[in-house]
C-alpha cells in the first residue's frame, strides 16, 4: 500500500468505493443497507507518528512507503493530522534542530491531540536520556505550549503527566476521557463520535445488562452505560483499565464493573472454567445479560469468544478489519442475523474501513 495522497476532491468517490466493497463482501451474509459515516476530508487524525531523518546537519520528518521500505519519504506537512499537530510540527522540528541535546539520536516523534485542544509529543531516542535532556525539553514544552515525554529503551521521562483529557458532547452529555500516551485511543475523533452515537442508537431498547470486551479506556462503555441496568466491562491492557476506571469516575458512571481480563479468560469464566482472582466478588449468574459489545483488534474474535458471543440475544460488533468480521459473522450465521450495519471512514485515502454490525438472535 503506497503512502496515501490527501486530495479532498477524490474523497467522496473513494468512500463510495469502499462502501460498495463492504456491501459486496457481506451480501451473502444478508447485510442490510449500511449507514455510511464519512470523515472530515482533512485534519481528521488525532494521532500521528513520524521517523526523524538526520541528514546534512538537519532533521526532517519522514514516513516510509511499504512498497519501498528502505527509502524515507521526507515530509513538511501531513494534512491528515489534526490542525494543532500540523501547526506544531515545523516549530518542533526547528526547535529540536537548533538544540544538540534534543536532536542527538532522536529517532521518532509521536503526536497525540484531543478535540478539546490538548496536545502531546513523545520524543523517542536511540540513546539514554541524560541530565541535560530534561531542562532542554522543559523549555521546548513551555515554548510550544504542549506536553512532552522523552523515551528511550527502558526509560520514560514524563515532564508533568503522560495523559490528555479529551472532552466532547454526545447526545446531550458532556463526556470526559483520559487518554494515556502509548495506549490505544481511536485515531479519528470526529468519526469516533459518529461510532459512539450509532452504537447508542443500536443499544436503545436492548435493555437488561451489557457485557463489553476490549473496552480500552472506556470509550464506548461511558457512552453506552446509561442505556443499561448494569455493565461488566473487560480489557487486557493494564494502563487502559486504569484510564477506564478514571473515566468512569470523571463521568459519574456508577453502574459499570471493570475487570482486567483477556477475552479468552472472560470466555473461560463464563464457560465455568477456572476461578479467577480478579473475578472475586463478581457473580456472573446475577447479571441479566442481553447484549454483548465487542471492538476487538484486527484479528477479530477467537474461538472461545465466538462461543461466548453465541449466547447473547444482541451482539454489537465494531471492527477495524472487515475480513475477520466476515469470518466471525459466518461462524455465527446459524444463531444470528445482521439486524443493522454501518461503515465508518476512520481511515480516509486508505483501503481500510471500520464497520459496525448489530447481530440479532434468529
Ligand atoms: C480496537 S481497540 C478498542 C478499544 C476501545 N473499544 C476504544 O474504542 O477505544 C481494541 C482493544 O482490545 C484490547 N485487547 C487486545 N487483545 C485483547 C484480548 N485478547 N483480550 C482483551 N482485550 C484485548 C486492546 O488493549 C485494545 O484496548
Amino acid at each position: 500500500m503506497p503512502l496515501p495522497s490527501f486530495n479532498p476532491v477524490e474523497y467522496s468517490a473513494q468512500l463510495a468505493a469502499k462502501a460498495d466493497r463492504f456491501r459486496a463482501d457481506f451480501a451473502a451474509l444478508g447485510l442490510p443497507e449500511p449507514a455510511i459515516f464519512d470523515s472530515e476530508p482533512l485534519h481528521y487524525r488525532l494521532r500521528a507518528e513520524f521517523r526523524m531523518w538526520h541528514h546534512d546537519g538537519r532533521i526532517d520528518y519522514a514516513m516510509y512507503d511499504p512498497a519501498e521500505p528502505g527509502k524515507p519519504v521526507l515530509i513538511d506537512e501531513f494534512p491528515a493530522a489534526a490542525a494543532p499537530i500540523c501547526a506544531v510540527m515545523p516549530r518542533l522540528r526547528d526547535r529540536v534542530q537548533a538544540s544538540e541535546t534534543l536532536k542527538r539520536r532522536l529517532f521518532q516523534v509521536e503526536f497525540l491531540a484531543t478535540q478539546s485542544g490538548e496536545l502531546m509529543a513523545s520524543l523517542v531516542y536511540h540513546r539514554p536520556l541524560d541530565g541535560q535532556w530534561e531542562p532542554a525539553a522543559r523549555e521546548l514544552a513551555a515554548d510550544l505550549d504542549i506536553r512532552l515525554i522523552g523515551r528511550s529503551r527502558g526509560q520514560k521521562i514524563v515532564l508533568d503527566r503522560d495523559w490528555l483529557l479529551e472532552e466532547f458532547e454526545l447526545d446531550g452529555r458532556h463526556l470526559r476521557y483520559q487518554q494515556i500516551e502509548g495506549s490505544f485511543t481511536q485515531p479519528n475523533g470526529g468519526v469516533n463520535r459518529k461510532m459512539l452515537a450509532w452504537a447508542r442508537a443500536q443499544a436503545v431498547g436492548t435493555g437488561a445488562d451489557l457485557l463489553e470486551l476490549y473496552c480500552g479506556n472506556g470509550n464506548f462503555t461511558i457512552a453506552l452505560a446509561p442505556l443499561f441496568d448494569r455493565v461488566l466491562a473487560t480489557e487486557l491492557s493494564k494502563s487502559s483499565v486504569g484510564a477506564a476506571r478514571y473515566n468512569l469516575e470523571a463521568n459519574a458512571v456508577d453502574n459499570v464493573t471493570m475487570v482486567r481480563m483477556s477475552s479468552d479468560e472472560i470466555s473461560d469464566a463464563f464457560a465455568g472454567g477456572r476461578e479467577y482472582r480478579r473475578m472475586r466478588g463478581i457473580d456472573l449468574g446475577a447479571y441479566r445479560f442481553g447484549t454483548l459489545f465487542v471492538d476487538p483488534p484486527r484479528g477479530g474474535l477467537d474461538e472461545a469468544t465466538l462461543r461466548l458471543a453465541g449466547r447473547f440475544d444482541n451482539i454489537l460488533y465494531i471492527s477495524c478489519n472487515p475480513a475477520t468480521l466476515r469470518e466471525n459473522v459466518e461462524a455465527l450465521q446459524d444463531t444470528h442475523r445482521i439486524g443493522a450495519a454501518a461503515a465508518f471512514d476512520q481511515f480516509p485515502y486508505t483501503p481500510h474501513l471500520e464497520c459496525g454490525l448489530h447481530l440479532v438472535r434468529r
